[in-house]
């Protein structure tokens, strides 16, 4: 990858590359835009098969917290972590300390919270390096484990998506076929289940399978068969670039609506989904309750406001398909549009000086 290149087509502010021999850690921060505020964006712990696989993932990320902070209406820019390694066999207590060190070397620009393969207790771990983590337990007077309300967000906004599809948002009685039934999944479908629909989940992890078997009467499948069940909505809620020219010509569901960040493997692929009458909730905006709900502790945390900003993702989701509608473009592209707007309002109307800080003066 040519890093330089790739920062400029894309308008990256900054990557910040950290490495700890002590711990193991190796790191990479990406800052995409702060135009709306500092950064806000997880930290992903995953095992990548090349350094230029990690960067690609966290500079994709890190794009997609500015769009997904912006759509949300929040006055946060978008970052993300990722940490190269295993978050079964590689994590130590000096790693997360030594990454909170280099976040709090960024004085605020990058403010981290939980993603795929860190947890309550890492960002914990991180807290007693500085300030700038969110998702920290809620002992600290913090919002604890983001999953659960991601979850919430998803099902919220998949109803919006039903509405758009079959005319409805009521759940009962719909099959829907779950990729990943890891944190956020999990409580997706509980309240999937809750409303009285059907479920059919695969996970290439067993135990995770088995859970969502027992407790909520979900058929499994195997990984690979997971897009062509006949189902009503698909939910991604695993890794990213799921909706590809492999497994597009096997969906048969009319919705498609899941957690996952980044789900389109490229632009065309949202185009074409479009083209075959799927109704597809863009990620970034049906995944928002996360950040929504870690954003709130830059307020002093209170819940029953975090989850009322979330149930907001059904009104947002119904914006993109009016505008996708309105300016006859697919969906992924209206939800960018969205963002995009704002994210240029608020430059605009930030044109006359305010004194911020130190006073220029004051160094006379
Ligand atoms: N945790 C959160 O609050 C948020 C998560 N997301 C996104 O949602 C997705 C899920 O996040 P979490 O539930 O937190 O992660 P997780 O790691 O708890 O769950 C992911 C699950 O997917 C499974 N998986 C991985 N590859 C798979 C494959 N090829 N086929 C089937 N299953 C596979 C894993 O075994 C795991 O159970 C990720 O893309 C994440 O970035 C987005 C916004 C917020
Ligand atoms: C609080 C986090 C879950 C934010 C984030 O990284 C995301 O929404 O992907």
């Amino acid at each position: 990858m040519e890093l330089f290149s790739y920062m400029e087509n894309y308008d990256y502010e900054q990557v910040v590359v950290c490495q700890d021999k002590l711990s193991g850690l190796k790191a990479i921060i990406a800052i995409h835009d702060t135009t709306l505020g500092p950064a806000l964006g997880g930290t992903r712990m995953w095992m990548y098969e090349t350094e230029a696989d990690a960067f690609e993932d966290a500079l994709r990320l890190a794009k997609g917290m500015t769009y997904k902070n912006a759509a949300a209406g929040l006055n946060l820019g978008g970052g993300k972590t990722v940490i190269i390694g295993d978050p079964r066999k590689d994590k130590n207590e000096e790693m997360f300390r030594a990454f909170g060190r280099y976040i709090q070397g960024l004085n605020g620009r990058y403010i981290t919270a939980e993603d795929v393969g860190t947890t309550v207790q890492d960002m914990d771990t991180i807290y007693e390096e500085t300030d700038y983590v969110t998702g920290i337990s809620p002992a600290f007077g913090s919002s604890g484990n983001p999953s659960p309300v991601t979850a919430y967000g998803v099902y919220v906004g998949m109803k919006a998506a039903a509405k758009e599809a079959f005319g409805t948002d009521d759940l009962a009685g719909k099959t829907i076929a779950v990729q990943g039934v890891g944190n956020v999944a999990y409580n997706l479908c509980k309240h999937l289940h809750e409303e009285g629909a059907s479920l059919i989940v695969t996970d290439i992890n067993k135990d995770s399978v088995q859970r969502a078997v027992a407790d909520f009467n979900a058929k499994a499948v195997d990984v690979n068969d997971i897009y062509s069940v006949d189902c009503d909505i698909f939910a991604p809620c695993a890794l990213g670039a799921i909706i590809n020219d492999h497994t597009i010509p096997q969906l048969k569901a009319k919705v498609i609506a899941g957690a996952a960040n980044n789900q389109l493997k490229e632009e065309r692929h949202g185009s074409l989904i479009h083209e075959m009458g799927i109704v597809y909730a863009p990620d970034y905006v049906i995944n928002a309750g996360g950040v929504i709900n870690v954003a709130d502790e830059l307020n002093g945390y209170n819940s029953e406001r975090a989850l009322k900003k979330v149930e907001g993702i059904y009104q947002n989701i119904e914006k993109v398909f009016d505008i996708s509608k309105r300016d006859q473009i697919p969906t992924f592209k209206a939800a960018d549009r969205m963002a995009e707007e704002r994210i240029e309002r608020m430059r605009r109307s930030r044109r006359q000086f305010l004194q911020n800080g130190q006073h220029i003066l004051s160094r006379r």
